[in-house]
């Protein structure tokens, strides 16, 4: 069967006009992504390109995974293909080329907590005081800068704020340059920095690249745009796909603009607009335009399919967010009972932090769950302390990975001495390694020989580097650094929680090795880009993610919880009329990932952040016809008196079905056994406050890890 025979005529338009600019600008659902998938294949089919001379650029891994699987269904050679995410394309040109701008071609890549630690370490040596200015604020006016491309020399405050910022910004850059280091943002200003200065090196990937495409080019940035755009002037051969309703990026600098003007830059481009939705019902699909309808400044569509009308979408209003989540759970065990598969049901939700809620009664109900938030296993500490291992193994430059295991586990070089030894190598301009290498000695009294040690068994592994593969290596750093004996002699369960991740870790380098060949920076790299949305998918369950992160995705039956006020719209939006519009968009985005049945649920009233939430109903309900949508909730909390109900207000703790708030003067301390009505028993491994609360993180005999807030957990304390 010939590729273009699936598809409708517009769309193979698409993929047949395989010269010159297009612009592919169409609502969700309508085919998008395939268009560009079998333009690949087009390509390849009828052998107009290489494999290698197609740049296809997406926006999540996982994205960029599906996408290579949907092509090599198709053609071979995908393995050779650029299909890739931004930033995973600019490290591997960068790989190549780092050299050019004074980096190591093996620069580590520094992930977000990475980045906060080297901000937090610059505000303090500024003597800037980060309760005034969050390390998070810092680093997000950095990233904005940079996607701006405006580098640290350039960027000028002009107010007070923005002279601090400024001042980190130099410092911050300084300290990453001198660890051979990149951050994410650095990789593609980087790489446009490389292009700017080497117009050879330019002219070289614009030849290779004949065919370049882009997926969900209404959120590419400042700095995508121009990378996009450079490479692009080569053949001009390129493919820009999006849908200005799915804008979701703004607070990441995205610019709408750039699909809006993609006619101006390119006036000889083909545009190409699709309509009709193969996704989802029109049930549905009738839910979404209302929506939409509501913004202004849409270059306007109207989806349309020929796909059955559908069920109609359901709403359901919990009396509290336990309530609410009780009906999701029961109306996945209804499903189930007919038929459905657990990966048939995602639940979307508008801020990380609500699902704890949910976690907690999926767990109840023995329904398995997989969310798809936070680099979860990777942030663990003793994850990050294995892979900083293998990080100065692979970059011995990397002087924040060698902070972070110089005295781990405790071989007696104290704070003092590192930040002596630290000082050196900034005076003399070396890294902390060749400090400790070439002149500890004369610096440190005690411990030198601890230090002849360390630096001993990283040049050991290095060298071991060179022949072993990443789990082999892998065991010989756990084994020679002391790492599992460190944790084997501690009998708490905490330290055999953490041996059993090291375990799991093992499980990724095999993985790894039987697939790609034990090549170790080639491992750091991966996985230092591994980011939210790209966790593997396990056994049959039910999925877990943000709005932000199903975008591109579709599943039979989708949850949206949380539709409230002050949630979604989110609280720090509803001021705005650009945010909240964007807010919409991002409704949109949810609403269209459905392919069969929808059900947006709020509650009345729900514990968050610690207290209690009492919420309207978000207005983007309200938006909608209420004929469209089948209200389930019991009848006194009905849509017709739900809109204008009590405003946004904190409630009377007292008067909720909520747990009742404990008395958190109970003093929780470090090393306490305690019962958990649902978890069972644990042991307080860490305890912040949190305001007028405290964040208990207990671990669990029977669950693992778990942080709770200390006036809501049905704690008793058992012993100590
Ligand atoms: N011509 C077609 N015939 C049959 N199915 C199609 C056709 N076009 C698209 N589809 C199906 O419709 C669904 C949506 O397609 P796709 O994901 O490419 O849309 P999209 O425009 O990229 O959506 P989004 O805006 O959400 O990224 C997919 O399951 C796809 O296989
Ligand atoms: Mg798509």
């Amino acid at each position: 069967m010939d590729i273009l025979d699936n598809l409708n005529p517009e769309q193979r338009e698409g993929v047949e006009t395989t010269e010159g600019p297009v612009l592919l600008i169409a609502g969700a659902g309508s085919g998008k992504t395939r268009v560009l998938t079998h333009r690949i294949a087009h390509l390849i089919g009828t052998q107009k390109a290489k494999p290698w001379q197609i740049l296809a650029i997406t926006f999540t891994n996982k994205a960029a995974k599906e996408m290579k699987e949907r092509v090599s269904d198709l053609v071979y050679g995908s393995e050779d293909m650029w299909i890739s995410t931004f930033h995973a394309a600019c490290v591997r040109i960068l790989r190549r080329e780092a050299k050019h701008l004074g980096y190591d071609n093996n620069f580590n890549i520094y992930d977000t907590s990475d980045k906060l630690k080297v901000i937090k370490d610059c505000a303090k040596e500024l003597d800037i005081d980060t309760k005034k200015i969050t390390p998070r604020s810092i680093a997000s006016a950095i990233s904005n800068a940079k996607n701006q491309l405006l580098s640290a020399k350039d960027y000028q405050g002009s107010n007070l704020y923005e002279k601090q910022i400024e001042k980190i910004y130099k410092m911050y850059d300084r300290r990453v340059k001198a660890n051979n280091a990149m951050d994410f943002d650095d990789l593609i200003f980087e790489t446009v920095r490389l292009f700017r200065l080497n117009p050879d090196i330019l002219e070289r990937y614009q030849q290779q690249f004949k065919y370049i495409m882009v997926d969900e080019y209404q959120d590419t940035n400042h700095s995508q745009y121009l990378l996009v755009n450079f490479l692009a002037k080569g053949h001009k051969n390129i493919c820009v796909v999006g849908d200005d309703d799915q804008s979701i990026y703004l607070f990441r600098g995205a610019d709408v603009a750039n699909i809006l003007d993609f006619e101006k830059d390119y006036p000889d481009a083909k545009v190409i607009k699709l309509e009709r939705n193969y996704r989802s019902t029109q049930c549905i699909l009738s839910v979404a335009n209302e929506v939409i309808k509501h913004n202004e400044g849409r270059k306007g569509k109207n989806l349309w399919t020929e796909n059955c009308a559908g069920e109609k979408p359901v709403f359901f209003h919990g009396t509290d967010h336990i309530d609410e989540i009780q009906f999701i759970a029961d109306e996945i065990t209804k499903e189930q009972a007919k038929g459905r598969k657990l990966s048939d049901f995602t639940i979307l939700i508008r801020a990380n932090a609500l699902t704890r809620s949910i976690e907690d009664i999926l767990l109840k109900r023995d329904i398995p769950y997989q969310i798809f938030a936070g680099t979860e296993f990777f942030n663990r500490k003793e994850i990050k302390d294995v892979m900083a291992y293998l990080s100065i193994i692979s970059n011995p430059a990397d002087d924040l990975s060698l902070t972070r295991i110089i005295n781990v586990p405790r071989r007696g070089i104290g704070n003092k001495t590192v930040e002596r030894l630290a000082a050196v190598a900034d005076e003399k301009n070396k890294t902390l390694f060749e400090v400790l290498k070439e002149d500890a000695d004369g610096i440190v009294s005690r411990g030198k020989d601890k230090i002849k040690q360390l630096v001993m068994l990283i040049e050991n592994l290095q060298e071991m580097s060179q022949y072993l593969n990443v789990t082999d290596l892998l065991d010989e750093t756990v084994n020679r650094s002391g790492y599992r004996n460190m944790l084997q002699s501690d009998k708490t369960d905490e330290a055999k929680i953490r041996l059993e991740n090291i375990e799991e870790l093992f499980t990724v380098t095999k993985e790894f090795d039987n697939t790609h060949g034990g090549n170790l920076d080639e491992f750091l790299q991966q996985n230092s880009l591994a980011s939210d949305t790209d966790e593997s998918e396990r056994e049959d369950s039910v999925k877990i993610m943000t709005l932000h992160s199903a975008k591109g995705l579709e599943f039979p039956v989708v949850f949206i919880a949380g539709f409230e006020e002050r949630l979604f719209p989110h609280i720090r939006s509803m001021e705005d009329p650009k945010e909240l519009q964007e807010e919409r968009r991002l409704c949109y985005v949810g609403i269209t990932r459905a392919k069969e049945k929808l059900y947006i649920t709020a509650a009345q009233s729900r514990a968050l952040y610690g207290r209690v939430e009492r919420n309207k109903v978000s207005r983007f309900l309200e938006e909608v016809p209420k004929n469209l949508i089948e209200d389930k909730s019991i009848k006194k909390y009905s849509m017709d008196n739900l809109y204008s109900q009590s405003g946004p207000q904190r409630a009377n703790v007292n008067s909720f079905k909520m747990p009742q708030k404990q008395n958190i003067d109970m003093a929780y301390k470090v090393g306490m056994l305690v019962e958990h009505k649902k978890f069972g028993q644990g042991i307080i491994t860490e305890i912040k406050s949190l305001g007028e609360d405290q964040k208990i993180t207990i671990n669990f005999e029977k669950v693992g890890s778990k942080a709770l807030m200390a006036s809501f957990a049905p704690l008793t304390v058992v012993e100590g």
